[in-house]
């Protein structure tokens, strides 16, 4: 997200105040801001001293934005502003209610407040999702279709497989109730789970999912071709009722290895590296 384009900027180099008119963005990112081409260039090698911009410029990060500005600082030169927790919703809750409210779980014992993160709304026809990987203590947030230019990028605050929503996994009147206690979001008339025939699948994609978790421990010693019917109906959900995609990594990754480890031989799409895992992108018998 880069600041609005009717505001100062400062030189991600030598730190000067640009004005709007006369800032100069890297040609590649279209983000960093520059007081001139000279600093452009030389911040983008930098000899090599590790914050060559050049080593980051596609992946989008590391620039000044709502949470994380550079801001004069009367007497002191120039400081890093960042986001304060104060300032997350619910803008008149306690300190905790904020941290609640804010943060994601990375695993049973730790959460994590991540100010970028917490900008992003909910919808429950999201466009991303999250992923954790608590090994290397990240989250991931991922898109989940094509995004267009402009579009707001949402995940859906409902996790399927989480156990509060067990029996009530998609926007039905209990978890509507929730994510209006709990966020104060009222779900639209207009809401695609709103529809009888999706909500059917959504559940049906909920407990095959569930019955696929509590394999896991157990498929990689035991493998079951019994198995095969759920992963293929899985699979298939998946891709024609693209608005589940929302555990689709997930998804693909139980499945990938439940079926390689129930037939053996299973041939798989290209398969990718994925963290210590494979994952593939399409499964496919032959
Ligand atoms: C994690 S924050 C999301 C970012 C927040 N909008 C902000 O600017 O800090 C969650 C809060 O955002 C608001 N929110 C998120 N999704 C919403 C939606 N679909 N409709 C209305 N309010 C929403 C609610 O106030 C909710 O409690």
């Amino acid at each position: 997200m880069s600041a609005p384009s009717s505001e100062n900027r400062h030189c991600a180099y030598c730190l000067v105040t640009v004005l709007p008119e006369n800032v100069k963005l890297c040609g590649q990112c279209h983000r960093r801001a520059y007081c001139s081409d000279e600093c452009l260039k030389v911040d983008w090698a930098r000899n090599g001293d590790g914050q060559q911009h050049e080593k980051w410029c596609d992946l989008n990060c590391g620039e000044e934005d709502l949470d994380w500005k550079v801001i004069p600082v009367a007497g002191k030169g120039l400081g890093i502003g960042v986001r304060l927790i104060n300032d997350l919703e619910p803008a008149s809750g306690t300190f905790q209610d904020k941290v609640n409210l804010n943060s994601f779980g990375l695993s049973e014992e730790s959460i994590f407040t991540c100010a970028r993160m917490s900008r992003v709304n909910h919808k429950c026809a999201a466009n991303a999702g999250t992923i954790s990987a608590s090994e290397s203590k990240v989250m991931i947030l991922y898109s989940m279709k094509d995004i267009e230019k402009g579009e707001e990028i949402c995940t859906s605050y409902i996790y399927m497989d989480d156990k509060r929503f067990a029996k009530d996994p998609i926007p039905t009147d209990g978890t509507r109730l929730y994510l209006k206690n709990t966020y104060g979001i009222i779900c639209p008339p207009d809401c695609i789970y709103r529809d009888k025939e999706m909500q059917m699948i959504a559940k049906e994609h909920t407990q095959l999912f569930d019955n696929m978790n509590e394999w896991s421990p157990t498929h990689l010693v035991n493998p079951n071709l019994l198995m095969m019917p759920t992963i293929k109906r899985l699979v298939e959900i998946c891709e024609t009722v693209p608005i589940l995609e929302g555990n689709i990594v997930d998804i693909l990754l139980n499945a990938y290895c439940a079926a390689r480890h129930a037939t053996g031989e299973t041939v798989l799409g290209t398969v990718q590296s994925f963290g210590s895992e494979e994952v593939s992108s399409g499964i496919r018998e032959e």
